[in-house]
């Protein structure tokens, strides 16, 4: 599905539209008082009536405020009471375009400098535009220490946008209309007078209109303080919302999480902190909930009753090369773990939330992180790799990296074994694994089921009756795909099984390019929809889980197992998947679809 923002529509108001109109399926969103107007096919006024009864205005943001109308700044004395009024003003389709007072969005990419800003967010951003899911009057500011002009700035950028393989019309020309709104400001982080100096550029720009403010600390998090801190004091909006992205890590351990939320927290609301983990932006991440909650099928499948065990799985095929020196001090269980596996994982095993509503999912999440048993050593699994030779080339180890010490003994691969202490998932053994330079990258969902009881067929299956039970696989990278394995009559006259998949192949099925992560999630901080973004009692939870971990393998100094450079990972991951009666569903993967 391509985000086409006229088709986007907000998860707390899904709508379903007959197959026949296939990709069309969504309906269209938001920026109703945009002059530049939208004209939609005349079915969507039909769904729009239809859902009128239950106030399910598709037109509209998912958080329910159109971004074309002011806004007191979030958490602001009576800012609820009067936003919902200008919300429902919006509805009131009566009340003329001239009449809403014009407001403008202006995004700070803070550490514009840096590899992220470069490789996913001015990218996403003008993804954004493209698809026209900004608002009609919006600026791009960024800002870093490193001296560059606005003509410097729009050059960089304009070396990682890339237009969308089934929309490359008029792209150059939007390419050009976007570097055009983008500007820059060199100043230092701490300095509460360069900010005041970005305050001053962006008045300018904004013109005296209502201003929205997005700032995205795209910087090493030593420095988000500083930063919050001098943005907030010098350069937030005085006549709409200002909010800031946050990028992880979040802390170390619990404690440090808890003193950067407190931090943040003395010059920034909760509701204005945005802590952002692109994996709840993936495509499949995002359907989780719609294949268990919307297909009779799953959901009353999604039990111990039904489920043996649950993996899942990242893997890069490439080292930490460049990064090393952030990644030394945090580790994969950190990198990966805590967070991206860790937020899978609770939005696979939470509960049906009340609604779509994000707090209401939020404390589903956070309910189940509390029910996990942290983690134990005896259920974690640390390696890290080695040199390696293959084919005439050679591969670095993780320790040839000349910002890692030699002596490091940082895992760049980890398995674990969760368990969740409640009804659902009493003695349900839940397995991660992440690691860097291993064979393949991807990540997945792997559900696997319980045998048949009595099953009539169970002689044509040979000795291992595990091979032949089903398993529910969600391939979230790359080439996603939602695939069942099954057990199925080879046909002819004898009576000869296979295990053959039903296949989602999302590339077969929605020819359109699947948007990035960084772009579902930078459309949702604009309309201040938090569904996808980490609530900080979350964060609590999560480390809580971690950090008894993350202490003992660092007091007790625990060797990691070495493994080569794009192999499959240490050994022991097998021995401890073997401890709980499980198979990695990954090692089949040569007949995966
Ligand atoms: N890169 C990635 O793939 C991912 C990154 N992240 C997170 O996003 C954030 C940004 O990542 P990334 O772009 O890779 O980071 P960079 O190391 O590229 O840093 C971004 C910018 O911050 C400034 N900076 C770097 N180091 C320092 C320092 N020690 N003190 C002050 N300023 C500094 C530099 O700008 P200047 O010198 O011009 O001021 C730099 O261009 C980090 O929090 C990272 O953990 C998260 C997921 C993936
Ligand atoms: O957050 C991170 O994610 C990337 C992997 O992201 P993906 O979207 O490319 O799968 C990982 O390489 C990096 O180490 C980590 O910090």
């Amino acid at each position: 599905m391509s985000m086409d923002c006229h088709f986007r529509t907000p998860s707390s108001s899904a709508t379903f539209v007959p197959s026949s109109l296939k990709n069309e399926m969504i309906l269209p969103r938001k920026f109703v008082s945009s002059p530049r107007k939208t004209h939609f096919p005349s079915w969507v006024s039909q769904i729009s009536v239809r859902n009128s009864v239950s106030s399910h205005l598709q037109l509209k943001s998912s958080n329910g405020h159109p971004l074309n109308a002011v806004f007191l700044p979030d958490g602001s004395p009576g800012s609820s009471l009067l936003n919902e009024q200008i919300a429902l003003q919006e509805e009131d389709k009566s009340v003329p375009d001239s009449d809403k007072v014009q407001s403008t969005l202006s995004i700070t990419v803070v550490g514009a400098s840096g590899d992220l800003a470069k490789k996913k967010i001015f990218p996403a951003l003008f993804a954004l535009y493209y698809e026209d899911c900004l608002p009609e009057d919006f600026i791009v500011f960024g800002y870093a220490r490193t001296s560059m002009t606005d003509e410097q700035l729009r050059n960089m950028i304009s070396k990682t946008l890339t237009c969308r393989i089934d929309k490359r019309a008029n792209c150059e020309d939007k390419m050009d209309e976007f570097l055009k709104r983008c500007f820059y400001h060199s100043g230092q982080y701490s300095s509460e007078e360069d900010f005041s100096e970005l305050d001053r550029k962006l008045k300018e720009k904004e013109d005296g209109k209502v201003s929205n403010r997005l700032f995205y600390l795209s910087i090493p998090p030593n420095i988000f303080v500083d930063v919050v801190k001098c943005a907030s004091q010098r350069a937030s909006s005085g006549s709409g919302w200002t909010r800031v992205i946050v990028e992880k890590p979040f802390g170390r351990d619990s404690d440090s999480s808890g003193e950067l939320t407190r931090s943040l927290k003395q010059y920034l609301t909760e509701d204005q902190i945005f802590r952002i983990d692109h994996y709840l932006g993936k495509e499949l991440v995002e359907n989780l909930s719609v294949l268990r909650f919307s297909n009779l099928v799953f959901e009353p499948l999604w039990s111990r009753s039904y489920i043996r065990n649950v993996q899942l799985i990242f893997s890069e095929d490439f080292g930490t090369e460049g990064r090393g020196g952030y990644f030394d001090n945090y580790g994969i269980i950190r990198d990966i773990m805590q967070n991206h596996l860790l937020q899978i994982l609770a939005l696979f095993a939470m509960e049906t939330p009340v609604s779509l509503d994000a707090e209401d999912i939020r404390n589903e999440k956070v309910k189940v992180l509390k029910s996990m048993r942290p983690l134990q050593l005896e259920d974690v699994v640390v390696g890290q790799y080695k040199g390696h030779s293959k084919g005439g080339k050679s591969y670095p180890a993780y320790i040839d990296d000349p910002t890692v010490p030699n002596d490091s003994i940082t895992p760049t691969f980890a398995a674990a074994a969760i368990f969740i202490d409640n009804a659902r998932w009493d003695g349900v053994p839940f397995l991660m694994k992440a690691g860097k330079a291993l064979h393949t990258r991807r990540a997945e969902i792997r559900v696997q089921f319980r045998h048949v009881p009595g099953n009539l067929y169970k002689r044509n299956f040979g000795t291992d009756l595990d091979k032949a039970t089903n398993e529910l696989v969600l391939r979230v990278q790359p080439n996603e795909a939602i695939y069942l394995k099954i057990n199925n009559k080879v046909p002819g006259l004898g009576m000869r099984l296979d295990r053959s998949d039903l296949n989602l192949l999302y590339r077969s099925r929605y020819p359109s390019e699947i948007p990035d992560a960084y772009e579902r999630l930078l459309l949702d901080a604009v309309e201040g929809e938090r569904r996808l973004f980490i609530r900080s009692d979350e964060l609590d939870a999560a480390w809580s889980l971690f950090t008894p971990l993350l202490n003992e393998l660092e007091e007790k100094k625990i060797a990691p197992e070495l493994y080569p450079y794009g192999s499959r990972g240490p050994v022991g991951a097998h021995y401890l998947a073997a401890k709980y009666n499980v198979r990695w569903g990954d090692l089949g993967e040569d007949r995966d679809p």
